[in-house]
């Protein structure tokens, strides 16, 4: 079996090598002469599968380890015959640890309260759902946007018109849809970005289409009360350099880009090759995982709520690095810029996810319990 695979994917030797030979090409090269002889096609979001890539080869499974599928041709693939996995959730927690600490940086620089503000989350499913449970177990105020799960689930939910009238915070997690009823391309556009409430601030963590990017730049260079936090772009890797400018925070792609979220991307569609090929999977994340940097903290109980807070969410991520290192990359041509972004991803450094971390509180404090609980972090 001959799988042709993004080199992009970590651990692909320890999940992979037993089906056959495995070929690592640069994701954005994959073409048509690459996967004509293989079996099996392994990406990540930079490659488009569709017909055009397809078309006449051996191809019958193609695996993505990453949440999103936007970038893959499903109609295409049902009408070939070709079976199809991503790996659903797999890097959720480190996107929403993403948007805790850009919370962190927010606050700081706005000198904000972050439990006084009202909190909008636009699509609440793997990321979103997340995100919204640790806000309101923070007890903060959240409303929820997500009419496909309002038609099925019923009534805790609100509309977008709601979300941008009422929230201080828009974080935005739907799917990237590019056409049709549910579309999601421009949901944030001119009309709705001009509505958003003086001092509102914006994150985006979903895919850079969902945001018209020109007109936010318009946006925010007419309104200064705004603030915008951008992980993606629209034509990326190629980005928007005056918009970058603009944002408080700017990062190449990275808010799902823990260890762990990585490697259980691969883990999810090894366990989807398996089952294609009707085989009991034998290899497991958890004995290739490396024990995180930071195992443990411990706490007073009279520590200021707030700086356990900010404490806790920095210690596992801290988006400043990330935000200082893609602004120093937006210098030099177009075609230097687009490779920084690539390379910035390619080398990006080891990340891990809140719920590798124990936190023992030194004597009683309700106040503290419930932050730790609420991030998620082991309570000892
Ligand atoms: N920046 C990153 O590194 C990163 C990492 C992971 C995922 N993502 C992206 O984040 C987004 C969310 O991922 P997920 O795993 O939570 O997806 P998901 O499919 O689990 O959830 C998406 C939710 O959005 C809802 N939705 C659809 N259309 C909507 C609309 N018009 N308004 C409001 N809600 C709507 C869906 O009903 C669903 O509940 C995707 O775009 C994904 O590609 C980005
Ligand atoms: O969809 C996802 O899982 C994320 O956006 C993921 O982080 C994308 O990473 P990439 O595949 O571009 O490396």
């Amino acid at each position: 079996m001959l799988i042709v695979a993004d080199e992009n994917i970590p651990l692909l030797d320890a999940f992979f090598e037993g089906f056959g030979e495995i070929r690592r090409v640069p994701g954005r090269s994959i073409d048509r002469a690459t996967v004509e002889q293989a079996d099996v096609l392994l990406v990540r979001s930079v490659t488009n599968v569709n017909r055009a890539l397809l078309e006449g080869s051996n191809v019958r499974f193609v695996g993505t380890c990453t949440i999103g599928t936007d970038h893959l041709d499903l109609d295409y693939f049902k009408q070939a015959g070709i079976q199809w996995s991503s790996a659903p959730g797999c890097n959720a927690r480190g996107v929403v640890d993403y948007v805790l600490g850009s919370l962190q940086t927010l606050a700081e620089i706005e000198g904000a309260d972050l439990k006084q503000r009202t909190y909008g989350i636009v699509g609440a499913g793997e990321v979103g759902g997340r995100l919204v449970k640790v806000l309101q177990g923070l007890g903060w105020n959240v409303l929820v946007c997500d009419p496909p799960r309002q038609i099925t689930e019923g009534s805790d939910y609100v509309s977008l018109q709601q979300i941008i009238e009422q929230c201080d915070v828009i974080s935005l997690h739907t799917p990237l849809i590019k056409s049709g009823n549910g579309s999601t391309w421009h949901l944030f556009d001119r009309q709705r970005l001009a509505q958003l409430k003086p001092g509102t601030w914006l994150i985006n963590a979903s895919r850079g289409a969902v945001v018209d990017n020109a007109a936010l730049r318009e946006v925010l260079l007419a309104r200064e009360d705004l603030q915008a936090v951008l992980d993606v772009w629209e034509g990326e890797p190629e980005v928007d350099v005056d918009l970058a400018d603009l944002c408080v925070l700017a990062t190449p792609h990275i808010a799902g880009y823990s260890l762990d979220g990585k490697q259980r991307g691969t883990a999810q569609i090894y366990q989807a090759l398996c089952a294609h090929l009707g085989q009991e999977p034998s290899i497991h994340l958890s004995d290739l995982l490396p024990a995180p940097w930071l195992a443990e903290m411990h706490l007073h109980p009279e520590t200021d709520p707030a700086w356990a807070l900010a404490t806790l969410c920095r210690s596992v991520y801290d988006p400043r690095r990330d935000d200082a290192d893609f602004r120093r990359s937006l210098v030099g041509t177009v075609q230097e810029q687009r490779q920084a972004f690539d390379l910035l991803r390619k080398h990006y450094p080891e990340r891990r996810e809140i719920d590798g971390l124990k936190v023992r509180i030194k004597g009683e404090s309700a106040v503290l319990s419930q932050i730790v609980t609420a991030l998620g972090a082991e309570h000892l």
